[in-house]
Formats: structure tokens, C-alpha cells, sequence
């Protein structure tokens, strides 16, 4: 559904002096410098597949879905999405595609949600029928029946992002671009707008290339993620692979010292130089330590941790996800 090889864009960009002089400077003498947000980024995705697109700030993954948007054109390389060239910015490509973006409203702010979903459904020129039948299951399945007739702007800001769906999804498009669409959400309309994609995608087989910052988004939705780092692909692979890659192969354990009569916390047993032999030690305001280690010496540190001082709790986790991450582009 989606093919993409070698897109590149670069942006070139004016570099102001600073001051007043650097201004002036700048008006005979132009420095630019050159960016390049996407850098020969390859990859394919099946119909009805949901891939995570990840990267730290200023990688190049809305870059990149503005270009298979054709809201921006490539330097070079070529995009092809459900047949078409998203540069060619042909309606028949339009009808196809959505894309949401987070920090953006395509809703009128001053309109109930439900007038502005008439306003797109003649822009599409969509029968009635089906406008209607489409309507009714998205407010269905977000919930959301009885907030069509309040303004978007006011409206909370999760509710506003499953209108922004609901407006993205009306004209049924084959592949589907969210650029963080849950940015901001609390943590239960985050798992509202999650359950909805999973769904979605699931009755719908609806193409989805999703960014998220927020790890449960991707852990829950995506099975396979594409990496990208300063513009160019790091990882194109299965979720699960690159969690059981070298960082996530740690664990993380966490003991809280038993209190002893007296003292605040009991941490005698555990000093400096207990800590400094535990490689990557942290020890919290309230007592409790964290170490990570490698998954093999769970066992013999967890043990040695209980035989050294009593012990009121101990616990011992993976690495988070983002850490893994973390760690992939620290390598880089
Ligand atoms: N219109 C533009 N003009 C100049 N530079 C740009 C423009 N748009 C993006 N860039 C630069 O391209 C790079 C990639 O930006 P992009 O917005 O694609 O990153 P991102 O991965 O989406 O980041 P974030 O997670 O912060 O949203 C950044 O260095 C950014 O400054």
C-alpha cells in the first residue's frame, strides 16, 4: 500500500546573525544552512498494516508524512501511496488518505463538531446514506454522541481529538497518517483514542503509519516499527525483536530497605560502597534503590540483595521501551 524509496527532503534555511548588525549583514550577505529532515528513508507497508514511526524530536517523521501527504515535495527519491503520487496531489489520491495531526485542528473552532462533519461531507461530496452510516459507527465507537452539538473550542482536548478522527475517518480513507494524536490526552482518553485505531483497524483493515512519544500507544497498536534518526532509517523490523535487543535484554530491580527500629529508613546495609559494586545504582529520596542489570544476573543479584539486609519490598521489571530506544540512538 505504501512504497517508499529513497525520499529525501531538505530544507534550506536562512542563519541570522545575531544583533542588529547581524540583521543588517544578512540583508547583502545570506548564510543558509542546509537540513536535511529526510535522508534516502526506504521502507514498504502492507495493506491493513499498523506501523509505528518513531524518533526523538526533530528526526523526520513529520516530515516524512507531510511528504506521503503531498503537502510537501521531496528533494528526491519517490513515494507511491495505494498507486498514487502523493506529489501530484491528484483528488483521487485526496480521497484516499488522511492525516491528523495532533497539534493541529482541521475542526472550525467557532462550529459544533457535527456542522463542520456536514462541511466535509459536501467538500467529498459523500452520499447521504453513507455519510450517516460512517457517522453513526465512529461516534459509536468513541463515544461521543452527546458533545456533537458543543463548540470544538469548547470542547475538552480529548474530545476534540476523537472529533478530529471522526473528521479525518468520514470519507473512509484507505490509509490513515496520526502524527501523535494523543499528545496532551490523559492517560484515559490516551487508552479511549487507542482502543478506537485498534479497532478501527482491525474491522476496517485501514493502512495506519502512526508517531507517538508515548511508548503505550506502540506497544499496544504496533508490531512492527520503523526508527528514523537525524532523517535516516535506523530500524525497520518487528517491535518485538527490538525489545529483546542488548538494552531491553536488562532488567530493572527495585528493593526498599526494611525499616529498622528508629531510623528513618534502614539503608546500613546497602552502603556507598555496596552500591558502587552494583554497577548502574540510583537511590530515591524515600530509600528505595534501582539497579539494572543483565537479565542472566537477575537471579544472583536479587538473591544477594535479600541475604545483605532485610528487604520490605523488591520488585523487577524490563527496561522500559523508551530506554531501548533511548539506547539505539545513543549508539548511533
Ligand atoms: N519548514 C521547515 N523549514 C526548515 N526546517 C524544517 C522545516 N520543517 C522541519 N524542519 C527541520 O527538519 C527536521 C525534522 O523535523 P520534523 O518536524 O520532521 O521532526 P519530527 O521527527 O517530526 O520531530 P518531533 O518529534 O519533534 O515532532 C528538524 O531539524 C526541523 O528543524
Amino acid at each position: 500500500m505504501i512504497e517508499v524509496r529513497q525520499l529525501t527532503r531538505v530544507f534550506r534555511t536562512y542563519k541570522k546573525q545575531p544583533g542588529f548588525w547581524g540583521g543588517v549583514k544578512g540583508l547583502f550577505h545570506r548564510q543558509f544552512e542546509d537540513t536535511a529532515a529526510a535522508r534516502d528513508v526506504s521502507f514498504d507497508i502492507k495493506e491493513g498494516e499498523f506501523v509505528g514511526f518513531l524518533g526523538p524530536n526533530g528526526a523526520g517523521k513529520t516530515t516524512t508524512l507531510k511528504m506521503l501527504s503531498g503537502l510537501i515535495y521531496p528533494t528526491s527519491g519517490t513515494a507511491r501511496v495505494g498507486g498514487f503520487d502523493p506529489s501530484k496531489r491528484e483528488n483521487a489520491y485526496r480521497r484516499i488518505f488522511a492525516l491528523v495531526l495532533g497539534q493541529k485542528n482541521q475542526l472550525w473552532w467557532d462550529l459544533p463538531a457535527i456542522e463542520s462533519f456536514h462541511l466535509i461531507r459536501a467538500i467529498y461530496g459523500l452520499p447521504a446514506d453513507s455519510f450517516k452510516a460512517t457517522l453513526d459507527e465512529l461516534v459509536a465507537l468513541l463515544d461521543v454522541g452527546h458533545k456533537l452539538n458543543v463548540m470544538v473550542r469548547e470542547l475538552s482536548l480529548g474530545e476534540r481529538m476523537k472529533m478530529e478522527l471522526i473528521a479525518a475517518l468520514l470519507h473512509r480513507p484507505r490509509v490513515l497518517f496520526l502524527d501523535e494524536p494523543t499528545i496532551g490526552l490523559d492517560v484515559v482518553s490516551q487508552k479511549a483514542v487507542r482502543n478506537f485505531l485498534r479497532e478501527y483497524n482491525q474491522r476496517h483493515r485501514v493502512t495506519i503509519l502512526l508517531t507517538s512519544h508515548y511508548m503505550a500507544d506502540i506497544k499496544e497498536l504496533c508490531e512492527r516499527v520503523i526508527v528514523i534518526h537525524k532523517g535516516t532509517k535506523i530500524y525497520d523490523g518487528a517491535l518485538a525483536r527490538l525489545e529483546t535487543s542488548s538494552g531491553a535484554r536488562k532488567k530493572i530491580i527495585s528493593f526498599v530497605p526494611a525499616l529498622a527500629e528508629g531510623a528513618e529508613v534502614a539503608s546500613a546495609a546497602f552502603p556507598d560502597t555496596w552500591q558502587s559494586q552494583h554497577g548502574t545504582t540510583s537511590r530515591a529520596p524515600d530509600g528505595k534503590f534501582t539497579l539494572t542489570v543483565p537479565g542472566d544476573k537477575v537471579v544472583a543479584v536479587s538473591q544477594e540483595v535479600l541475604s545483605t539486609g532485610p528487604v520490605a519490598d523488591i520488585t523487577i521489571e524490563d527496561v522500559p521501551l523508551e530506554d531501548v530506544i533511548a539506547e539505539l540512538f545513543q549508539s548511533r
